[in-house]
């Protein structure tokens, strides 16, 4: 199991530049896949996650070229062109893969059967599973758990479902499922904002689709049409940056991190870290097609702790590990709740995180919802050591953050898994003047 040995350093600084979002590569391949046409996509995301969900659209009939560094040519068979796979699709560790891959095969007439690795064979799939049954759809799942089996052939209806979780992967799995709905709009209620990658990139490739106040409905379509697509840096990978040059040891350091995706629904954490007195600065706006991208700068400032307003929460959803490592270095307590969601990503993140921050000396307690960190305004707030990210991406790349404040270097265990997201993390992260080797 491969680990990474993480130095103490003496800060970060320059231009560090974040990989594709891994949301929107994801949803590039699936659309480009049902399209009627070529779709070429550029800032592709190569990263273990996307290639699942590569593989298992090449497994379905689709030619999908790589055409260069990040570029993705998908040969669209239509809405109707898909073939039944003569195996059961492993989407390794990739719960985004798994939910909206059960909304997209709900509609197909053949039969499907979804697996996954260790972390994603635990994960909760009823939630997708629930609502497609209600459109028509025939889903089995184990103990609510993958394997997922969908038997072909149903005849689905849209419906209107009120979503009782926060979740972009529901929404979207069923608003792929709503394309095969038999003359009937398919409408998403959110209780909370979540992202609306999907939502933006049916519009891209023609699809008529409504959102306002909440709610999101698609009329179905009698084709997509392939379309162009550029991805912009993944938010979520440039948030270890963002903590990073806020609890930057080197004064008046500017670290930028450039061509960011800045969809409102993804920037909880510019939020949350202006109100904890981070200074962070949004410039140079423009686009990549639907989506907004901006250059972030980052200067070190002194965070203090807050407690996190809950309607921030999914805007931020899988920046939590790497807050509690700013949370840490905050003066005073920051409270986070109604964030027990994050107890059932690729691990349970309160419980890991608080684990670690423990073993490194950071007082925390952990919340049925949250989290409760007593920060510590010292210039050596973790005492370095050993920490697991129980195979884990972002917590293997959070606590590798947290080098900047620590007394001694940190063993980070199992940290495969960054590939999923990240694949050259310790070079970016080398780039900016992190020290993060990996071991066998
Ligand atoms: O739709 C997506 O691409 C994602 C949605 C979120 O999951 P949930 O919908 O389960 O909150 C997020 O945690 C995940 O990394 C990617
Ligand atoms: C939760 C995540 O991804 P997924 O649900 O796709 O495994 C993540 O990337 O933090």
């Amino acid at each position: 199991m491969s680990h990474y040995i993480v130095e103490p350093v003496s800060g970060v600084s320059g231009a560090v530049r974040v990989p594709g979002d891994k949301s929107v590569s994801h949803r590039s391949l699936m659309l480009g896949s049902i399209a009627d046409g070529v779709t070429e996509v550029s800032g592709f995301l190569e990263s273990e996650d996307c290639l699942s969900t590569m593989k298992a659209m090449r497994a379905l009939g689709v030619k999908i070229e790589q055409t260069g560094p990040q570029a993705v040519r998908v040969h669209g068979v239509g809405m109707r062109g898909l073939k039944q796979a003569n195996h059961a699709l492993d989407l390794g560790n990739s719960g985004t893969s798994m939910r909206l891959m059960t909304g997209l095969l709900s509609g197909q007439p053949f039969n499907s059967e979804l697996i996954g690795d260790s972390s994603l064979m635990k994960r909760p799939m009823e939630r997708a599973a629930k609502p497609l049954r209600e459109m028509g759809a025939q889903i089995a799942t184990l103990d609510g758990k993958p394997p997922v089996k969908i038997t072909g052939g149903a005849t689905l209806k849209g419906i209107r479902y009120e979503l009782p979780v926060a979740s972009a992967q529901v929404k979207s799995a069923v608003l792929l499922a709503g394309l095969y709905a038999k003359n009937t709009p398919t409408t998403v209620i959110e209780p909370a904002v979540t992202r609306d990658h999907t939502e933006r990139m049916l519009l891209s490739f023609g699809c008529q689709v409504d959102a306002a106040r909440g709610e999101v409905s698609l009329t179905p379509p009698t084709q997509l049409k392939a379309c162009t697509l550029e991805v912009p840096g993944d938010f979520s990978s440039a948030a270890f940056f963002m903590v990073a040059g806020s609890i930057n040891p080197k004064k008046d350091a500017v670290l930028t991190i450039t061509g960011v995706g800045i969809n409102p629904t993804r920037t909880g954490l510019l939020d949350i870290l202006a109100l904890m007195g981070a200074d962070l600065r949004v410039v140079n706006h423009r686009s990549a097609g639907a989506e907004p991208v901006a250059d972030i700068e980052v200067r070190p400032a002194q965070l203090k702790g807050i407690h996190v307003p809950e309607h921030l929460v999914p805007l931020a959803i899988d920046e939590f590990p790497v807050l509690f490592v700013a949370a840490s270095c905050a003066q005073g307590e920051t409270i986070v709740t109604g964030a027990e969601e994050l107890r059932v990503k690729e691990s349970d993140r309160i419980a890991v995180m608080a684990d670690g921050l423990k073993a490194m000396g950071v007082t925390c307690e952990v919340l049925p919802d949250g989290i409760r960190i007593q920060g510590r305004p010292e210039t050596k707030v973790f005492s370095g050591g050993t920490v697991d990210s129980h195979g884990d991406h972002r917590i293997a790349m959070s606590f590798s953050v947290a080098s900047l404040r620590a007394a001694a270097p940190i063993k980070i265990l199992d940290v495969a898994n960054v590939a999923t997201s990240f694949p050259d993390f310790p070079g970016t992260a080398g780039s900016a003047g992190l020290n993060v080797t990996v071991h066998d």
